[in-house]
């Protein structure tokens, strides 16, 4: 198979995991033999710099051409005072809105190796393997915004079309997977979450295999932490979703591991970590890989159906956690922390040598 991806590294320590991810991809390429050509462009903070604009349209029309995005970060303390058109995050926002990508899948999995990782109870944390279903193109983060000296204002704009799709693409993956979804939203609140259970419920006769649940966001917040192996598919809005996938994090011992998905209903995606570009680490050789390796997975599953070449990629990372070796985020008592390029070698040494053509890891649907 040939195809084409926009590789944007960004800023802080996305150049980093990028070039590891990057690294992977060829392993995979050389060992199925596929050809997987790669083009750079800015976004972010670099793309400020070097074209005063966070989103150039060169960047727009390599995208365009090109079969699937691989993303690092992007922003940084350089840029946080910025007038927001020219902040880093602006081009984030602008790309998955111009790529009409509204669904944002971050897989949260507690790898056994990691659990003395993670703040929980071992028997809290293990087995954990849930799905964030995150609408990405509305909501809050789109509506109108208003400022003066002393007022301001976002507004939180849902149209029943947009909570359809996402809410679809939801049941439909429970389907796939354990067959339980919840959906979360504030609806003792805010008249968009009304809307949005309204819609729920309307979809569920549709799918009646699966078994939903509407819980509000805030004991979500907590129950995400004292029992998240409740959970199996979770769909919500742009902003509770943003903030529950950062918190889910915790259960997995580092936000280094956390992948994600965006994509739209033809199944073109942009791929990337759910950290951000993490300025206190940067430059440092510290930055954990793995979520972007893993995206870079999800890339082979989602967009090209490699479900094969996405399973070896999992595969691998786990086996070299089983095998103990962990970049600074993870590392715990004597054990060395690798560097970036090390881990990476490892997971390229793990396809090298210990290759599974056919491995299949179901939990990662
Ligand atoms: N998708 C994105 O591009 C994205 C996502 C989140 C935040 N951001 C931006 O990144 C900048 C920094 O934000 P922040 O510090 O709040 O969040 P962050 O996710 O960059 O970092 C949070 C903490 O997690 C650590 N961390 C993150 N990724 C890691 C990795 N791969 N390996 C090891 N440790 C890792 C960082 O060192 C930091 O202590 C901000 O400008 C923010 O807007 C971008
Ligand atoms: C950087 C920021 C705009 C972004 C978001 O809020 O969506 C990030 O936090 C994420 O989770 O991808
Ligand atoms: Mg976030």
């Amino acid at each position: 198979m040939e195809k084409k991806i926009t590789v944007l590294p960004g800023d802080g320590i996305g150049p980093e995991v990028v070039a590891s991810a990057v690294r992977v991809l060829q392993a995979i390429g050389k060992r199925y033999n596929h050809e997987f050509q790669l083009q750079y462009a800015e976004i972010g903070g670099a793309a400020i710099d070097q074209y005063n604009n966070p989103l150039p349209d060169k960047t727009i029309a390599m995208c365009e051409e090109s079969d699937a995005i691989l993303l690092g970060a992007v922003g940084g303390p350089k840029w946080d005072n910025n007038p927001p058109e020219l902040r880093p995050e602006k081009g984030l926002l602008n790309i998955r809105k111009t790529f009409d990508l509204f669904s944002n899948l971050r897989p949260v999995k507690a790898f056994p190796s990691l659990l003395d990782a993670s703040p929980l109870k071992r028997e809290v944390a293990e087995n954990v393997d849930l799905m964030i279903v995150r609408e990405l193109t509305g909501g809050i983060y789109f509506g109108e915004k208003h400022r003066d000296l002393d007022q301001a204002s976002d507004l939180n704009i849902y149209s029943r079309a947009e909570i359809e799709r996402i809410v679809d693409n939801a049941f439909e993956l429970a389907r796939l997977r354990r067959g339980k979804l919840c959906s979360v939203d504030k609806a003792n609140v805010l008249e968009t979450s009304r809307l949005w259970r309204e819609v729920v419920e309307e979809k569920k006769e549709q799918y009646p295999d699966v078994e939903v649940e509407h819980n509000l966001v805030d004991s979500v917040a907590m129950k995400l932490i004292t029992n998240p192996g409740h959970y199996d598919v979770v769909v919500t809005d742009n902003m509770f979703g943003d903030i529950l996938s950062d918190e889910a994090s915790v259960i997995t011992g580092s936000l280094g591991v956390l992948p994600s998905a965006s994509i739209r209903s033809d199944n073109f995606g942009l791929y990337e970590p759910v950290h951000g570009s993490a300025p206190d680490i940067a430059g440092q050789g510290k930055a954990n890989p793995a979520a972007t390796i893993l995206s870079v997975a999800m890339m082979l599953r989602y967009s090209f159906a490699l479900l094969n070449e996405a399973a070896e990629i999992e595969r691998a990372v786990s086996a070299v956690f089983e095998d103990g070796y962990f970049t600074a985020d993870l590392a715990k008592g004597d054990s060395r922390a690798l560097t970036t390029d090390e881990w990476t070698d490892r997971v390229i040494a793990e396809i090298d040598t210990n290759f599974v053509a056919d491995s299949i890891v179901e939990s990662y649907i």
